[in-house]
C-alpha cells in the first residue's frame, strides 16, 4: 500500500526502506519523541520529508491531490477534534467532510457500540469525558470507512479493559473489510497481540520492520 524509500526528516527520521502492506494491521512503536507521529503524518502528506519518496499504491504521494489522499487515508490524531454540538453531529461530520451520504441513527448507534460508547445521540459532546471523546472520534473514522486508517495512539485515554475492547473492535472491523490500518501505539502488548507488521523506531533513527520486538 505504501512504499517509503530513503526518507530523511531533520535529525529525527532516517529510513532506508519501509513497506506497509495493503489490508494488514501495521503498528508503529518506539520511545516518546522517536518520530512515530511524524512518520504517520507523512502517510497522508501532512508532514513532508526533507528528502526521499513515499508511494501510495505505486504513485508518489506528492503527485496526489492532498485532499483526495486524505479522504482515502484518514488520520485520527492523538487529540482528535470534537466539535460543539451533539454526539450525532460529531459522528456525521466525518461523512460530510469525506462527501459521503449520511447514515441512519441505527448505523450511528452500531458504530458507537463498536467502541463501547453508550451515549444518547442528542447528548452534548462538550460534556463527554476525554476517553468518551476519543471513542467518539474512533467511531467517526469507522463510519467514514476509508481505504486506510491512520491512528495515532487511539487508546491513549482509555483504561486497560476499554482499550482492549476498542482495539479488538477496530482490528475486527479492519480485517472484515480488508482495510489497511496503521496504528501508532505506546503499548508493545497491543502491537504484539494485534499487528501483522511492526515498525519499531529506534532512538538512533534506524526503523526496522518485522515482528522482532524485544
Ligand atoms: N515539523 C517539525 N519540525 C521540527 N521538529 C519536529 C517537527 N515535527 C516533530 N518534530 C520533533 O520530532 C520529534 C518526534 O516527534 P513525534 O511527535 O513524531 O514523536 P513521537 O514518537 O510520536 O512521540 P510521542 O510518543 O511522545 O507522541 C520531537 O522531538 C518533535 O519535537
Amino acid at each position: 500500500m505504501y512504499d517509503l524509500k530513503n526518507i530523511k526528516f531533520k535529525n529525527i527520521l532516517d529510513i532506508k526502506e519501509i513497506n506497509i502492506p495493503r489490508g494488514k494491521i501495521t503498528c508503529i512503536v518506539g520511545e516518546s519523541g522517536s518520530g512515530k507521529t511524524t512518520l504517520l503524518r507523512m502517510l497522508n502528506n501532512l508532514t513532508s520529508p526533507d528528502s526521499g519518496d513515499i508511494f501510495y499504491n505505486g504513485e508518489s504521494i506528492f503527485d496526489i491531490d492532498p485532499v483526495s489522499l486524505r479522504r482515502k487515508a484518514v488520520m485520527l490524531p492523538q487529540t482528535p477534534a470534537i466539535f460543539s454540538g451533539t454526539v450525532r453531529d460529531n459522528l456525521l461530520i466525518g461523512l460530510k467532510l469525506s462527501q459521503k451520504p449520511e447514515v441512519s441513527d441505527e448505523e450511528l448507534i452500531k458504530a458507537m457500540d463498536m467502541v463501547k460508547l453508550s451515549k444518547d445521540l442528542d447528548s452534548d459532546s462538550d460534556f463527554l469525558s476525554g476517553g468518551e471523546k476519543q471513542r467518539l472520534a474512533i467511531a467517526r473514522v469507522m463510519l467514514m470507512d476509508p481505504e486506510v486508517l491512520l491512528l495515532d495512539e487511539p487508546s491513549s485515554a482509555l483504561d486497560e479493559d476499554t482499550e482492549q475492547f476498542v482495539i479488538s473492535s477496530l482490528v475486527e472491523y479492519a480485517r472484515d473489510k480488508k482495510k489497511t490500518m496503521v496504528m501508532v501505539t505506546h503499548s508493545k502488548k497491543i502491537a504484539r497481540e494485534f499487528a501483522d507488521e511492526i515498525i519499531e523506531i529506534k532512538n538512533k533513527n534506524m526503523p526496522i520492520t518485522g515482528r522482532s520486538l524485544v
